[in-house]
């Protein structure tokens, strides 16, 4: 479980298929002029790290996992690199000091991101030190659609999405941009989506943002995510919105998450969002992703808003019905 820290440092996690453009984002990003110190970390997929030598920026420091896929048998590299930085950063490394502002972390384009968002709950060193800033998904938008079809790794990469970059749009027709993105917006509602040509985007759109701690509330209208015109069935992930004035009763809600957790909790690939609970002044802020979660009493209520109960659930073959009557029982008496 996470806990509250003052400054954590912000991490970025940029992910996308095999050749969507994360690498040239990266080197986008680290060439930009936004004043900050990034520390970069590159993961590759095989042993020679080619990356690190196609990317620029002379200033940041950027350490590299090789001999395997961040998501699987690396995570304690991932681990011990992010320790390793920490101590740099702290002056506890001998002679090694550097700054830096925040972390950026390019995954392989078959990295599955759950197991690396993770990481920052897990790992309670890791979980005081950083934060999650959001995750930054790379869309291929000629070939999206066929790794969709195709993979798990795809789509859990969209549905794990902060922030959506639709690439390559040069590739592409009007029409069949417009379909991928209907697509992806049906995979996940929250997300932010940006179209894009070489991965140029104004780096305040996908540093900084925030979008994983929820400071900034949901922006999602209920009324939006329950359009139905452009949905297509065929896709298994989809997200499911949850909203409620009346508050809720602790107790239950803590027998719905556990019931929710053990049976569905490999299919939910990632929620969040916050809550209002009976008797407790502050808002309760929620998140997780699959069976790790976390959730902490945030700040109080202000006294113009109403207090509210909304979260996002993102997953897979998710019944709609048992959590919609799950979290109904949850409203106190
Ligand atoms: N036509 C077109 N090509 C692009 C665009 N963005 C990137 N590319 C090209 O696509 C190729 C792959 O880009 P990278 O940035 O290396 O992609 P990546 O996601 O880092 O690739 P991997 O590391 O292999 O997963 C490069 O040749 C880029 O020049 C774009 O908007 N349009």
């Amino acid at each position: 479980m996470s806990t509250v820290q003052n400054n954590p440092i912000p991490v970025t996690v940029l992910t996308g298929f095999l050749g969507a453009g994360k690498t040239t984002l990266l080197n986008h990003v680290l060439t930009a002029n936004h004043g900050e110190k990034i520390a970069v970390i590159v993961n590759e997929f095989g042993e020679i790290g080619i990356d690190n030598q196609l990317v620029v920026g002379a200033d940041e420091e950027i350490f590299e996992m090789n001999n395997g896929c961040i998501c699987c048998t690396v995570r304690g590299d991932l681990i011990r690199i992010l320790n390793d930085l920490k101590d740099v950063k702290l002056g506890r490394s001998g002679t090694r000091k550097a700054d830096f502002d925040r972390v950026l972390i390019e995954t392989t384009g078959l990295a599955d991101p759950a197991p690396v968002a993770q990481t920052f709950f897990v790992d309670p060193e890791i979980a005081d030190f950083y934060k999650l800033d959001a995750v930054v998904t790379v869309v291929d938008a000629k070939h999206a659609g066929q790794h969709l079809d195709d993979g798990h790794e795809a789509q859990e990469q969209v549905a794990f999405a902060d922030v959506m970059l639709l690439n390559k749009t040069d590739l592409v027709s009007a029409e069949e941009l417009q379909q991928l993105e209907n697509r992806l917006l049906n995979m996940n509602k929250t997300a932010k989506i940006y179209r894009t040509q070489q991965s140029s985007i104004d780096v305040k759109q996908i540093l900084g943002i925030g979008a994983f701690d929820l400071d900034k509330k949901l922006e999602i209208e209920p009324e939006f995510l329950q359009e139905d015109h452009h949905h297509h069935h065929d896709d298994h992930v989809t997200s499911l919105f949850f909203r409620e004035t009346r508050p809720l009763d602790l107790k239950k809600v803590e027998r719905f998450i556990n019931v929710w957790l053990q049976d569905h909790g490999v299919d939910t690939f990632r929620y969040k969002g916050i809550l209002n609970i009976k008797g407790s002044k502050k808002r309760v802020v929620f998140q997780g992703i699959h069976m790790l979660l976390g959730a902490f009493p945030d700040r109080e209520w202000k006294t113009n808003e109403e207090p509210i109960s909304e979260f996002v659930i993102i997953g897979r073959n998710l019944d709609e019905n048992w959590f919609r009557q799950q979290f109904a029982d949850c409203v106190a008496d």
